[in-house]
């Protein structure tokens, strides 16, 4: 069964087929092949015979087979050790890891066995894990009062590579009775090569071991260098009833794993959530709890307060907090939390992902990126996946499709979290958002497939809603008889969208259609991205009357007087007037039917909010004269019955030069009011002269 899936995984991994029968043959070697094995399958000698054509008449022949033999691959033990040790693992301080899982594997086993009532707990003083370091001899002692192993077991699991003990363990389990239904779940080795890892950093490996099952059974012990044989005693006056130590002496170039700081470093990164406690030097390293490995109902507030100080190194509470297990597609039990607060608010570096993904309580990656979309890294939790499909040094896993199976339950799921915050709490929510929706407007330019989850946590302000958010939920109920659009004005702030220009038609009527205030860029691009919410097509107000006439009604205008009116005969000459005083910023004049207290508006194909956009990019990409391609189109809309639309049209009958300097001043300010970027500079100046001309009138009128 394990060399079928070394088979499956290695082909999976890129490998040829033969290199995958290498590998295969590399950890599955029967018994007698101990410390030896596929020296020849080594070989480098990839050289074919060349080819010669040769004229001849081929025919089929069947083959004649004579002299069959069957034999075993050999292999060039110091090699193999070599590989297992050196090319298996990329980083050294694994070997921690790995010694430490044994431990913990053989202390559940002990466990196991106690409760089955196969062996008993001794006088060892319980289950646990010490460790000990000595810089001055250059050693490391790693012992476990777990299971032990006798002179066979020893010969079998330590003298065999890739045969591990713990998958035959947990075989002979599945067919016998489950004894507190969490035995199997709980053992770590699988593969049967951790061991060896040892030899990546010590000259010699020195186990003395005492079975817990075999009452009275003499000690063990088993000693290598690693360099293809080891050496088997038994040993009696052992310092320990049951267990095994473990002495590593270190190579010269890797003496920082005798020292105590090191070591606790590698055991709290790998370890630190491992059953049973873990002594280093007579204190204990892991005092924290794998509480997504726990019923939520035994869990309390004040260990996950404790777990989230630790996953986010801060003090700082969290917001929410979801503690999520399944069985499909994979076997996964997680805990994620959302903090209350976030790095980029203070425009300081990006989050660094905070999700870590675990394999039966040890770590296989810190900050897995890959287990949720880059817009959610303000996440912080475990993943912890019994079944992953590990590669044999356990910093990686096979299966991609697998792996992105996880990734879109897991973003399901913490999308649905946030959801079911918002039915417990909505000002709650709400107070969040407020600090966080950065990243969530990210995730609705990016993530298609969630985009519906996504748009139900999106909060924003509205006409209709003086204090706070609302939803677009919300809205669409707020939307009047017959309404198809929705309508959104976008500006710094509230104040400023509701004095805009464009909001006038909004603002005269009872009956006019609720409008979504923006006061984020980023929103009218999404808005834009997206196109509509249930069926209504999301429009910004500032357009042309013909986009938002009919949800408008019929809109009253303010006085009929047409003596205060541009005189009909007019509006042509005056409008062709006006565009030509206003050069290429703009395309056309239009008359205004929506107008009541604004002189005249413009827009254009961009938003104001847009043009911001734009200008801004521009800018950073060192353009000169970054708006000068947008106003080509203006519309520029004039109300005919304002008074200064029909004294500027009586002006420029009698002074074009000075009408003309008021329309550019018109113009600036329409623009201004409107928040559409503008030439500032030429701006104030043509404002100064302006002034300069209403102060000379005025004192020329009064001498
Ligand atoms: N401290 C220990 N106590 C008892 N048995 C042990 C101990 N360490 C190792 N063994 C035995 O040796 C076997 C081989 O260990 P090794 O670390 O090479 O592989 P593994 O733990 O089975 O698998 P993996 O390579 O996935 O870690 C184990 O399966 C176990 O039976």
């Amino acid at each position: 069964m394990l060399s079928k899936l070394i088979i499956k995984q290695a082909i999976r991994s890129g490998a040829s087929q033969r290199q995958a029968l290498l590998q295969r043959t590399l950890f599955t070697a029967p018994k007698s092949m101990r410390f030896m094995a596929l020296n020849r399958c080594f070989s480098t000698d990839n050289s074919r015979p060349q080819q010669v054509e040769i004229e001849t008449e081929m025919v089929e022949q069947e083959p004649v087979i004579s002299h069959t033999e069957k034999k075993e691959f050999r292999a060039e033990t110091r090699k193999l050790l070599d590989i297992v040790a050196k090319s298996i693992y990329t980083d050294k301080e694994v070997f921690v890891r790995e010694l430490i899982s044994n431990c913990s594997d053989a202390l559940e086993k002990q466990r196991y066995s106690e409760i089955a009532g196969k062996a008993t707990s001794g006088n060892t003083g319980g289950l646990f894990i010490n460790i000990t370091t000595n810089e001055k001899e250059r050693t490391l002692t790693i012992f476990d009062s777990g299971i032990g192993m006798t002179r066979d077991e020893v010969t079998d699991n330590l003298g065999t590579i890739a045969k591990s003990g713990s998958q035959e363990f947990m075989k002979n389990l599945q067919g016998g009775a489950q004894v507190d239904g969490q035995a199997l779940d709980s053992i770590i080795g699988q593969f049967g090569v951790g061991f060896y890892s040892t030899f990546i950093v010590a000259d010699s490996v020195e186990v003395f071991t005492k079975s817990g099952l075999e009452g009275g059974a003499k000690g063990v012990r088993w000693v290598s260098d690693g360099s293809g044989d080891y050496e088997v005693s038994t040993v009696e006056n052992l310092d320990f009833e049951r267990g095994t130590k473990i002495v590593l002496k270190l190579k010269p170039e890797s003496r920082e794993f005798s020292r105590e700081s090191e070591v606790e470093k590698i055991v709290k990164k790998f370890s630190l959530f491992i059953n049973y406690p873990i002594k280093l030097n007579g204190q204990l390293v892991n005092n924290l709890q794998a509480i997504w490995y726990r019923e939520k109902r035994d869990v309390t507030e004040d260990e996950y307060e404790r777990f989230f100080e630790h996953l986010g190194n801060t003090k700082v509470p969290y917001k929410f907090k979801l503690h999520y297990s399944t069985d499909v597609p994979l076997t996964i039990k997680a805990v994620f939390y959302v903090p209350s607060t976030h790095q980029e608010k203070m425009g300081m570096t990006q989050e660094t992902p905070n999700l870590h993904l675990y394999c039966r309580k040890v770590l296989i990656k810190e900050g897995a990126t890959e287990l949720l979309p880059s817009y959610l890294r303000f996440i912080k939790g475990v993943v912890d996946c019994e079944d992953l499909p590990l590669n044999i040094s356990r910093e990686t896993y096979q299966d991609s499709a697998l792996i992105s199976k996880l990734r879109n339950v897991i973003t399901r799921r913490v999308l649905k979290m946030l959801e079911d915050e918002i039915k417990r709490d909505s000002d709650r929510y709400d107070n969040w958002f407020e600090t966080f929706n950065h990243f969530l407007k990210e995730g609705l330019m990016m993530d298609s497939e969630n985009k519906e989850s996504l748009l139900r946590l999106m909060r924003y302000s509205a006409t209709f809603k003086e204090k706070g958010f609302i939803s677009l939920d919300e809205y669409v109920k707020k939307m009047k008889a017959g309404q198809q659009k929705i309508y959104y004005v976008t500006a710094q702030t509230r104040e400023g969208a509701i004095n805009n220009p464009f909001m006038e038609p909004f603002k005269n009527s009872e009956d006019a259609p609720p409008v979504l205030i923006l006061t984020n860029n980023i929103d009218e691009v999404c808005f834009n991205q997206i196109g509509e919410y249930k069926g209504h097509k999301f429009v910004n107000i500032e357009t042309s009357y013909d986009e938002i006439s009919k949800d408008l009604g019929v809109q009253q205008p303010s006085s009929t007087d047409s003596a205060n009116s541009l005189p009909e005969e007019d509006v042509t000459t005056f409008s062709l007037w006006l565009k030509s005083e206003l050069g290429s910023s703009v395309g056309k004049v239009s008359i205004s039917k929506r107008l009541k207290d604004q002189p005249a508006i413009i827009f254009g194909q961009m938003s104001s909010s847009m043009r911001m956009v734009m200008q801004m990019m521009e800018q950073q990409q060192g353009s000169t004269n970054p708006n000068s391609d947008m106003n080509k189109n203006n519309t520029l809309e004039i109300n005919p019955k304002h008074p200064i639309i029909v004294k500027l049209n009586e002006l420029r009958k009698k002074d074009p030069k000075r009408a003309g300097m008021i329309a550019g001043q018109l113009m600036d300010n329409v623009m201004l009011s409107t928040g559409i970027p503008f030439n500032l500079h030429d701006s104030v100046s043509r404002n100064f002269k302006v002034m300069n001309d209403y102060l000379n009138a005025v004192s020329v009128k009064k001498l």
